[in-house]
C-alpha cells in the first residue's frame, strides 16, 4: 500500500463551531487546533480552507447500486463515484439486486466491488427473505458472519408484510446487534400499481392512489414488534406526519426504532406529479406540503434520525414510459447534501453539528460501522467532507456520474457544494472530479 502524504487543512470551520487546522496523517486525523501545524511533518500538503465548513465524511443508509445485475443503470463503481462527489464516505447497497442479496456469497461480492472501486466503503444490505419473496429467512447469520459482516436487513422495494415473519427476523438479527430497514407499503392498502398519493390530486390525475395509512399501518406494527422482541426496527424513507407522529410516540417509549427521510421527501411535493413526468415517480410517492413540513420538523428535532438518499438509478427504457407504466425511483446521491443545506439549513432550522448528526454520526451508528461518524477528533479515521456552504448550484443532470439520468433536480438551484470528500486520508472527489482524475 502506498503511503499518502501528510495534509494540513487550514482554517475550516470544523461543524460550524469555529475555524481549525486539522492535521491528517497516515489516513488519520493526529491533531487538530492551534498545535496542528507545528505537529505536520516535512512534506505535509497544505489545503486552505477558509469559508470551508468541515463535516464527518457521510454515510448514507440507502442507496441502490444496481450491481449485480443491472449494470446497465449502476454499477459499484460509478454509484460510489457519485456517492464521493456527493461527500459520502460510506454507502449501504440495497439487496434489491440481481441476483437478490440473499446469501453470504452475493453480499461478500459487492463487499469487493466496492473495496476495489475504493471511493466509498460499500456495505451490502441483505435481503430478510429468500429472492425477496416474503415467504421464508434469508441467510442473515451467514450474512452477518461473512467477510462483508452484514448488519443492516431489508427487504427495500417490498414490504415484509408477514407479521410473524417480521418478528422472527427481528428476534434473530438482536442476537449480532443488526437491524431491520422495514420498506413500510400494506401491499393490500397501496399495491404495486399505488403511485400518487391519494387524495383530491390522485382522483383529478386518474392517477391509482397510495394511501399515508398503507405507510403508517406498517410503522405502527413494526414499532410493536421492536417492543415485544426488544430489538432494532428502522424505518426507510418515512414519506407522512402520521408515520412521524407513530415515530413520536415510539421513541417516548423507549422502542428501539430508528428512521431515515430522503433528500426527495424534505422538498418536493406531489403538485410535480400533475405535468405526469415518471422522473418524479418514486416509492413512497411525494406527499403534500404539510407532510414536507412535518418530516422538516421532525428531522430537526431527531424524531427522525437520518437522511438517507434511496438513490434509485434507471435506464431511460424502464422510465420512458406511460406515469403509470415507469418504474419507480429517483436519483439522489450526488445533491443530497445540498437539498439539505437548502432546506434545513438556509433557513435556520438546523446547524451544521446537526447536518453531521443526520448524514453521518447516526447513519454511522444505525449501520454499525465503528470508523465512519466518528467527527474531527484526534485518533478518528479521516473520512472528512469539505463542503462551501453559499455556494449555488444550478444542478445538470447531463454531468452526473451516475450511469442513469433520471434526476428530479435538474435545473434546480440548490445552496451547498462538496468540495472535498476524503476517505482515510485520500482524496476521493475534489471539484467535481474523482479519485485518479485530479493528477491529470
Ligand atoms: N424508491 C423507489 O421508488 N425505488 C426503489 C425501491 C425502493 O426504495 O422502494 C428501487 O429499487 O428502484
Ligand atoms: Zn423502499
Ligand atoms: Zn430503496
Amino acid at each position: 500500500m502506498s503511503t499518502q502524504p501528510a495534509l494540513l487543512i487550514r482554517g475550516a470551520d470544523v461543524l460550524g463551531e469555529g475555524s481549525r487546522d486539522v492535521l491528517v496523517v497516515d489516513g488519520t486525523v493526529v491533531a487538530t487546533g492551534p498545535d496542528a501545524a507545528a505537529q505536520a511533518p516535512g512534506g505535509t500538503q497544505q489545503l486552505h480552507a477558509d469559508g470551508l465548513v468541515l463535516l464527518p465524511g457521510l454515510v448514507d443508509l440507502h442507496t441502490h447500486l444496481r450491481e449485480p445485475g443491472r449494470e446497465d443503470a449502476e454499477t459499484v463503481a460509478t454509484g460510489s463515484q457519485a456517492a464521493a462527489l456527493g461527500g459520502f464516505t460510506a454507502v449501504l447497497a440495497m439487496a434489491n439486486t440481481d441476483p437478490v442479496t440473499d446469501n453470504a456469497e452475493v453480499a461478500e461480492r459487492v463487499h469487493d466491488l466496492g473495496r476495489r472501486a475504493g471511493y466509498v466503503d460499500v456495505h451490502p444490505v441483505g435481503a430478510v427473505t429468500k429472492g425477496l419473496r416474503g415467504e421464508e429467512l434469508a441467510e442473515l447469520g451467514l450474512m452477518a458472519r461473512s467477510r462483508a459482516r452484514v448488519r443492516v436487513f431489508s427487504d427495500d422495494g417490498r414490504c415484509v408484510q408477514d407479521a410473524r415473519l417480521m418478528r422472527r427476523a427481528l428476534e434473530y438479527v438482536k442476537a449480532f446487534g443488526g437491524v431491520i430497514s422495514q420498506h413500510s407499503q400494506d401491499p393490500r392498502l397501496a399495491d404495486g400499481t399505488a403511485c400518487c398519493h391519494e387524495g383530491e390530486l390522485s382522483g383529478r390525475l386518474g392517477l391509482p392512489g397510495w394511501p399515508s395509512v398503507a405507510e403508517e399501518v406498517v410503522v405502527a406494527r413494526d414499532v410493536m414488534l421492536a417492543r415485544h422482541t426488544g430489538s432494532r426496527v428502522h424505518v426507510a424513507h418515512v414519506s407522512t406526519a402520521g408515520s412521524v407522529e407513530v415515530l413520536r410516540w415510539a421513541k417516548a417509549q423507549g422502542v428501539a426504532v430508528t428512521a431515515e427521510v430522503t433528500p426527495h421527501h424534505l422538498m418536493l411535493t406531489q403538485d410535480l406529479l400533475s405535468g405526469y413526468d415518471p422522473t418524479f415517480k418514486v416509492n413512497p410517492p411525494l406527499r403534500p406540503a404539510e407532510d414536507v413540513e412535518a418530516l422538516r420538523e421532525a428531522l430537526a428535532d431527531g424524531t427522525i434520525d437520518a437522511v438517507a438518499t434511496d438513490h434509485a438509478p434507471h435506464v431511460r427504457q424502464d422510465k420512458e414510459h406511460a406515469f403509470v407504466d415507469a418504474a419507480f425511483g429517483m436519483l439522489g446521491l450526488e445533491t443530497a447534501l445540498a437539498v439539505v443545506i437548502s432546506t434545513m439549513v438556509a433557513g435556520g432550522r438546523m446547524g451544521w453539528a446537526d447536518v453531521a448528526r443526520v448524514m453521518s454520526t447516526a447513519p454511522a451508528r444505525i449501520a454499525g460501522l465503528t470508523s465512519q461518524g466518528r467527527g474531527v477528533q484526534t485518533g478518528a479515521p479521516a473520512n472528512l467532507t469539505l463542503v462551501d456552504p453559499t455556494r449555488v448550484v444550478t444542478v445538470d443532470a447531463a454531468r452526473s456520474r451516475s450511469l442513469s439520468r433520471n434526476n428530479p433536480w435538474h435545473g434546480r438551484e440548490l445552496t451547498g457544494a462538496v468540495h472535498l470528500t476524503m476517505l482515510r486520508g485520500r482524496v476521493t472527489a475534489r471539484e467535481g472530479l474523482v479519485w485518479g482524475e485530479e493528477e491529470q
